[in-house]
């Protein structure tokens, strides 16, 4: 009969038997999330956004700056070392030239630090990423 089941995550139907709900919840796949660094939220020397899948673009890493809310000329970074539901270790470092952002996978991205920010006041953290910790050295 009609298993009637809705908002399961999963389900095994085996012929014959009532539906299983199989795992957990569904997993929503995440389809962003910055990383914001600067002055102040309209002023931004690091937008740092990873797209899983969003505005078109899947799998790639957006970096911006932002002044006085005019984002800049955006640099789009195809090599993509992030996971669905994995750990990511994401250290930034920076100095009135560049930042750093050191990601998983010996990978690293600089972006230059168009602001001339010589200290960051501000850290914001937006969309699928849930902070483990954050350490400021
Ligand atoms: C092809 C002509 C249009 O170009 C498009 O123009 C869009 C609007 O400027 C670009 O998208 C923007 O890119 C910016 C960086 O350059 C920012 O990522 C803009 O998002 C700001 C933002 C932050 N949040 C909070 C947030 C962030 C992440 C996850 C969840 C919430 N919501 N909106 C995002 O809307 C988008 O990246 C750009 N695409 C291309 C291919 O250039």
């Amino acid at each position: 009969g009609e298993s009637g089941l809705t908002g399961v995550g999963r389900v095994n139907l085996i012929p014959g038997c009532l539906a299983q709900a199989g795992g957990s919840q569904p997993v929503s796949l995440p389809s962003s999330f910055a990383l914001n660094m600067g002055r102040a939220g309209s002023d931004l020397a690091l937008h740092f956004n990873p797209r899983f899948e969003s505005h078109g673009d899947a799998h790639i890493i957006i970096c911006n700056s932002l002044q006085a809310g005019e984002w800049g000329e955006e640099q789009r970074e195809p090599d993509f070392p992030f996971q669905p539901g994995q750990d990511a270790k994401i250290c930034i470092s920076f100095d009135t030239q560049e930042l750093t952002v050191a990601l998983p996978g010996e990978q690293q991205l600089k972006f230059p630090n168009r602001l001339g920010l010589e200290a960051i006041e501000f850290f914001s953290v937006e969309g699928d990423f849930r902070v483990k910790s954050i350490k400021f050295k």
